[in-house]
């Protein structure tokens, strides 16, 4: 399989709608193909604008066709706050896509029905939150780093031949105007990180400040990685990231090059310097 930014697939929609629709067939073809081959789909998540475009998975067909009961869910960065504060990236999944599962449960009057469904939607030990008793983002991390050893020793994570990171079927990211992703941000020495699977910062300029974040060499080990980028605030960041002409600082986001398949997801206003 081809890996790096030079082999990046960029796909351009008109709209925001039109980028929901394909991220949801992409997701469902990659949830399928791993579902089948291995039993297993390990999805990474990110925080912001990402959740809301993810909207069109959670309809049918898909809500009935994947295989839910296979995915485990895990978060690329987590803010240091309790899991239901506004500012919490598991909240925010939460409600506006895990929760969905659970709101057809409560929907459907039939009590074997709502169990049969139960049975086939994402499992709630499948769900890896941060560890939001720990106050400090440095236990956090460490929670969430072992939480991830764990289990590649169940064999739910497998590890990357070439880099030994763990190896995740997909991640989709968001990206700020600034060329963030993940919480690694532009000139911030996480951007060096080569050891730790997952790290902390406490100076994120993004607020809240206090965060955990997966890392490079982690996110780089993927099997397929979408960028999730619409609206025309993000469009000079596109156009250094995709441009042609040698930017002075390199962007957190040109640093995504993974072992495997990268997906730009664009819609018009995003693109439009390209
Ligand atoms: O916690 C966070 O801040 C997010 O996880 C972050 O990594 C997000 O993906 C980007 O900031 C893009 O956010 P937008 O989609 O809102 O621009």
């Amino acid at each position: 399989m081809a890996g790096g930014q030079g082999d990046a697939k960029v796909e351009v929609f008109d709209a925001e709608e039109d980028v929901a629709v394909a991220l949801a067939k992409y997701i469902a073809r990659l949830s399928d193909v791993h579902t089948k081959g291995k039993g297993v789909f390990t999805v990474v998540l990110s925080g912001g604008t990402l959740i809301d475009t993810m909207r069109k998975l959670v309809e049918p067909p898909y809500l009935d066709t994947i295989d839910w009961s296979k995915w485990h869910v895990f978060w690329l960065d987590e803010r240091v706050v309790h899991k239901t504060d506004p500012l919490s990236n598991y909240k925010l999944a939460y409600d506006g896509f895990l929760s969905k599962f659970i709101g057809l449960l409560e929907a459907e009057p039939n009590y074997f029905i709502s169990l049969l469904f139960y049975l086939v939607a994402i499992p709630p030990n499948n769900v890896y939150a941060i560890n939001d008793t720990l106050p400090a983002p440095e236990d956090a991390a460490d929670d969430y780093e072992a939480c991830l050893k764990s289990l590649v020793e169940k064999k739910v994570l497998e590890l990357s031949q070439a880099s030994s990171f763990p190896k995740f079927d997909l991640m989709l990211l968001g990206m700020g105007p600034d060329g963030h992703v993940a919480s690694l941000f532009p000139r911030h020495p996480l951007l060096e990180e080569k050891n730790r699977w997952v790290t902390y910062i406490k100076d994120s300029p993004k607020m809240p400040p206090e965060r955990i974040t997966f890392t490079f060499p982690v996110i780089n080990s993927s099997a397929y990685i979408a960028l999730v980028v619409t609206g025309a605030d993000l469009a000079k960041a596109v156009h250094i990231a995709l441009g042609n002409h040698e930017p002075s600082d390199v962007l957190p986001v040109q640093m995504v090059s993974p072992e495997g398949e990268l997906t730009w997801f664009l819609d018009k206003p995003a693109a439009s310097k390209i």
